[in-house]
């Protein structure tokens, strides 16, 4: 049961607690100091009555609502508060103090409140009264992120939940050492004003009433967050019951678990009898930390099982290893925003780089990270502040200085409430209530609310109807009412014109924004039925390719191209007729038109028309194809190579790229990798976040992607566009199952199947190279190889011969490299067929 661990961690802090009460009122009965007596003695029993209950399994919930609800907490939470008044208190309640009013805890854990506290709710700005009712050229939608950053795995942590870990271990390493660091983080802030006010806000009487907010708790060690929302526990405590749990687990940091059952690691105790565990899903870590902290000794001491355990080592590698994944977590939250996130991130490395074995300088960093916390603060307070969401992005400037709200919840809540979602300038809103789930179409809008995300339509006054980069594909998966469709032109994020912007860079901004998202997007109108656009038939003569025929046993070089034709007109083409077709100055060789249309039995070897036939039943019969030849203006055509695995697609690409680099280029993958030393974003690779590429697959971006050692790696069409854009010749091998992907008017590719020799030769030919099947398993050729090749070779030919514009049998390969080398010049330079769908002009 999740929640287990979080208890315990509670129960012990509370033990912990218990025994220092029972310390300090010990002591200040001793000295007079008139602390309750009784106090310490209900704490005790109450730890005690937790433990027995634990062992009569009751249900955790339960137990842990009965927990945070009970009337001893507050007063625990009172008395921390006043331990500050103790007249002399020990040394154990002074530590104690002394963590809680670290400035940096402080404002973590004000931080991490204000966060949570966060009503998710959307507040969206008014409706105006006046919107037309016909208007519907723009529709304006308004999600409501939720906490989990946007294609981020279930359970990755936020880095919100890393920093406070960070801050954490940070916590526990600068306690070994004790006064230096204590009087140079005492120097870099102490106890600020609002922090005091964070203790001393604890209301006094009654139980509090809680802030309803939903609790997630973390496991401090592994991040893995338990949502206790489910069991009615749609509650947390205030932000020092918080700072509360955060001590303890900076205690805790000395046990772990490895597996479900709760065992400790280090004593091999099961879980209850050492009810001690932290995490239950085991997180993993195994760097502990030995706390000279006489609380932590203390707390060996309370029990005898666990002052069996041995001293456990800080690893700095591991401390260095979670700060750097910290610092890159924030970094790729914030790429995009200003200065301000920029000067964090510096930080956060400057805090990196100066985790050192010396002492000095760990302070200094742990000083560095105070800083880096109050940032943060301040972004979240920027954030609920009501004049950021006039900028136009919603995490544009960060607020500086400091930092501590010490602001009641209430208030905090409220002026988050009162902020208005980021809104487009141009336009405004009335509300609307409306009910979980049920789609409200009001005359002037449309008003969603999911039980992820609240949205709204609203209509506004049209914009530019410029062509947009259409998200559609991804954003509506996440708009289960469909407010998003495929093909919806979006044309603002936020506030932020994205005209023209990668959809990569457009998801970027996504990941990173957080609240309300806005979107304007050009909502996507049903094409006509008809795709023929209306300026198309300016061009009167046809031919008809045949696209199913017997494989050809031609020579080593067949040139496929001349399409089994005739004209199916009976105007003939004009050069009127070429530029209105939007051939654009192409030279199309016009071959001689039929006075009727073909019929079916007209169809030979020279003269034909046939059945097309595409996979599937219901295929196009025919395709259409034009002459055409490149003018000298016109990007290169893309060069596809396309054959059965081992045959030597790569190795003649390869080749013919290094021969002549300037003229011939291969596309930048993008991979998931992290980038070497040496390497560069774009050179070798385009280096991507996980989500970017993920992003990237859902939308089809890639024409082939895989897995390799735990990375993706991908080719893009994108990638692929950028080089023909260069004016180069790219030179790519496809899967033939592919080819549909890249065979467009755009990228006019030209098609080369490489066959391989008879099995025999290639014997002979293949004695000493490696076969890399599977691309990456390298081994030698074997017989079966050879006769696989072949049988694929037949396969893969019988199936796709009608994309084929040419065949290369990649017999010698030196021959074969120049065969290569004469088809590309071909494509390139000499008219070819093409199909005439690729002169059709875009539709407007
Ligand atoms: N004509 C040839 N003569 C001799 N060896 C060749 C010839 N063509 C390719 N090879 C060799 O055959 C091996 C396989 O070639 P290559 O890796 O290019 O295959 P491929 O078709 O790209 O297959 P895969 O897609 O599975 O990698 C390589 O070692 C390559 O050097």
């Amino acid at each position: 049961m999740q929640i287990v661990p979080w208890y315990f961690q509670h129960l012990f802090v509370l033990q912990d607690c218990s025994d220092l009460m029972n310390r300090d009122v010990c002591h200040a009965a001793i000295n007079g100091g008139g602390t309750n007596v009784g106090l310490a003695q209900i704490l005790a029993e109450v730890v005690e009555e937790v433990r027995l209950s634990v062992d009569r399994d009751i249900n955790g919930a339960d137990l842990l609502y009965s927990l945070i609800s009970a009337p001893w907490l507050y007063s625990l939470l009172r008395v921390m508060a006043s331990v500050r008044g103790l007249a002399a208190p020990s040394s154990e309640a002074q530590e104690l103090y002394i963590l809680l009013k670290y400035p940096h805890i402080q404002a973590l854990l004000s931080a991490h409140d204000s966060v949570a506290q966060k009503d998710y709710g959307p507040v969206l700005p008014p409706l105006p009264d006046n919107l037309p009712y016909n208007e519907e050229a723009i529709r304006i939608v308004c999600l409501v992120k939720n906490k989990q950053p946007l294609c981020v795995k279930e359970g990755k942590p936020s880095y919100w939940n890393s920093l406070r870990r960070l801050t954490v271990e940070k916590l526990a390493l600068a306690r070994r050492f004790g006064s230096v660091e204590q009087s140079l983080l005492g120097s870099a802030g102490g106890l600020s004003s609002s922090s005091t006010a964070l203790l001393s806000s604890i209301p006094s009487g009654q139980p509090h009433s809680l802030p309803r907010y939903q609790s997630t708790m973390s496991c401090d060690l592994c991040c893995q967050t338990a949502h206790l929302s489910g069991g009615g526990l749609n509650l947390s405590a205030p932000a020092v019951y918080d700072s509360v749990v955060m001590d303890n687990c900076t205690d805790g940091v000395e046990t772990l678990v490895e597996d479900q059952h709760h065992t400790c690691t280090a004593c091999t105790t099961s879980s209850l009898a050492y009810p001690r565990s932290c995490c239950p899903l085991g997180c993993g870590l195994h760097s502990q930390t030995a706390l000279s902290s006489p609380l932590l000794q203390r707390h060996h001491s309370i029990d005898a099982t666990r002052s069996s355990h041995p001293a456990l080592v800080f690893t700095k590698q591991h401390s260095l290893d979670e700060l750097r994944s910290t610092v890159h977590t924030v970094a790729s939250s914030m790429d995009q925003s200003t200065s301000d996130a920029r000067d964090l991130r510096q930080k956060m490395a400057e805090v990196t780089e100066k985790m050192t074995d010396n002492v000095e300088e760990n302070a200094q960093a742990l000083s560095l990270l105070v800083k880096v916390v109050d940032k943060l603060q301040g972004l979240i307070i920027a954030s609920k502040s009501p004049e950021v969401t006039s900028r136009p992005q919603h995490v544009s400037k960060m607020a500086s200085g400091p930092n501590l709200p010490g602001q009641p919840v209430a208030s905090a809540k409220q002026s988050f409430r009162n902020a208005p979602c980021v809104s487009s300038s141009s336009s405004s809103s009335s509300s609307l209530n409306c009910s979980m789930d049920v789609p409200y179409v009001a005359p002037q809008c449309n008003y969603y609310k999911t039980s992820s995300c609240q949205t709204r339509n609203r209509l506004v006054t049209p914009g530019s109807k410029t062509k947009q980069t259409s998200l559609s594909n991804s954003l509506t998966a996440s708009t289960p009412n469909g407010l998003l469709h495929p093909g919806d032109k979006l044309v603002e994020v936020n506030g932020q014109k994205v005209r023209g912007l990668q959809p990569e860079r457009v998801i970027q901004m996504l990941v990173q924004s957080q609240g309300n998202i806005l979107f304007k997007v050009i909502p996507n109108t049903p094409q006509p039925t008809n795709s023929q656009p209306a300026a198309w038939p300016s061009v009167k003569e046809t031919c008809w390719r045949l696209l199913t025929r017997g494989t050809s046993d031609g020579g080593k070089l067949e040139n496929s191209t001349v399409p089994h034709c005739v004209v199916a007109s009976s105007l003939p083409l004009t050069s009127s007729d070429i530029s209105k077709g939007s051939c654009g100055g192409h030279n199309l060789t016009r071959l001689t038109p039929a006075s009727h249309p073909v019929r079916e039995e007209e169809i030979d070897e020279n003269k034909c028309i046939e059945t097309v036939s595409e996979e599937g039943e219901n295929a196009t019969l025919y395709e259409e194809v034009l002459h055409y030849q490149r003018h000298i203006d016109d990007p290169p055509r893309l060069i596809v190579l396309i054959g059965p695995s081992g045959v030597g697609v790569n190795e003649l690409r390869r080749r013919l790229i290094k021969i002549n680099p300037n003229t011939y280029q291969g596309p930048i993958s993008h991979t998931t990798r992290s980038q070497k030393m040496g390497e560069k974003n774009g050179r070798e690779y385009h280096f991507v976040t996980k989500e970017v590429f993920a992003y990237m697959v859902v939308n089809h971006k890639f024409l082939e992607y895989g897995e390799h050692n735990g990375h993706m790696y991908g080719t893009s069409l994108d990638s692929v566009q950028d080089v023909l854009d260069n004016g180069k010749i790219c030179v790519i091998d496809l899967e033939p199952h592919c080819v549909h992907l890249v065979r467009n008017k755009k990228l006019k590719p030209y098609i080369i199947f490489v066959r391989p020799p008879s099995p025999a030769r290639m014997r002979q030919t293949r004695k000493d190279p490696h076969f890399l099947a599977n691309r990456y398993i390298k081994r030698y050729f074997y017989d079966k190889d050879f006769e696989e090749i072949e049988e694929a070779s037949r396969t893969m030919e019988a199936k796709y011969r009608q994309y084929f514009d040419c065949v290369i049998v990649n017999d010698d390969l030196q021959d074969s490299c120049m065969d290569l080398f004469t088809a590309i010049q071909h494509a390139q330079e000499e008219p070819q067929w093409i199909p005439t769908s690729w002169f059709a002009p875009d539709h407007p």
